[in-house]
């Protein structure tokens, strides 16, 4: 058995619509993912996998139900405390990379270390571009992301999720927005990571060639999970 990354019990997510109208999301579930799994959330639009990933992530808490990452409760934690697990434990990518504008794509890297303060100057401009290595952008660093292309800019904004050397990297569509070819050069990067690093990876798609990079797959309806499949066995798992 592996260590348990995310326990899930029984998370309801209810949206108060009116004062008296609610609509139920997610109405019952119940998970867990291990530590180094690569897992896809897939189903149709509207279905919860956003909602479900967000309460996972810290950002979203849900109306019922307890989420664990890493032995940490997240539901009891107050936004200081949330703050502190997100930037420690969390590498975040959407499907919009937010980069800053008016800074380069080293110090956009930089960034989350600057506010974490476990690296000195040194060490995370060290860090920064042996992220940007380790995401192909060896060249870029001075470029702001204004001159980058679409792929570039998100494996930016990947090199910054990884910046803290997080527990879990969580991506919602992260190649919602990219080409095909941009699109293949980040699945690769997200299999290389779980693969040699044995990062884990939790992302929700709606595009099945990087579902099929996973290795489960949990699909989605009405917020209940109606499948949950290993799609293949993981490199270092028995
Ligand atoms: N802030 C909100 N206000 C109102 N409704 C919301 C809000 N957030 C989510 N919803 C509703 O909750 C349901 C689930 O949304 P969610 O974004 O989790 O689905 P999804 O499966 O990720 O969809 P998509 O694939 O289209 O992104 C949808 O019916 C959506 O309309």
């Amino acid at each position: 058995m592996g260590t348990t990354m995310f326990r899930l019990e029984h998370i309801r997510r209810e949206l108060a619509l009116s004062r008296d109208v609610r609509q139920t999301i997610i109405p019952d579930l119940s998970l867990e993912i291990e530590a180094g799994e690569f897992v896809a959330i897939t189903g149709p639009s509207g279905s919860g996998k956003s909602t479900l990933l967000y309460m996972m992530g810290g950002l979203d808490k849900p109306t019922f139900g307890n989420v664990w990452l890493d032995g940490e409760e997240l539901t009891e934690k107050d936004e200081s405390e949330m703050n502190r697990i997100r930037n420690e434990k969390i590498g975040f990518i959407y499907q919009f990379h937010f980069l800053l504008p008016e800074f380069t794509a080293l110090e956009n890297v930089s960034m989350p270390m600057m506010i974490n303060g476990r690296f000195n100057k040194k060490e995370i401009k060290d860090r920064a571009k042996m992220l940007l290595d380790t995401v192909g952008l060896e060249n870029k660093y001075t470029n702001k992301p204004s001159q980058l292309s679409g792929g570039q800019q998100q494996r930016v904004a990947i090199a910054r999720a990884l910046a803290n050397e997080p527990k879990v990297l969580l991506g919602d569509e992260p190649t919602g927005n990219l080409d095909s070819k941009s699109a293949k050069n980040v699945y690769e990067l997200f299999d290389r990571l779980n693969q040699e690093k044995n990062q884990t990876i939790v992302v929700v798609t709606h595009d099945e060639d990087f579902a099929n990079r996973a290795g489960r797959r949990i699909h989605l309806v009405d917020g209940m999970i109606e499948s949950d499949s290993p799609l293949r066995v993981m490199a270092g798992r028995s």
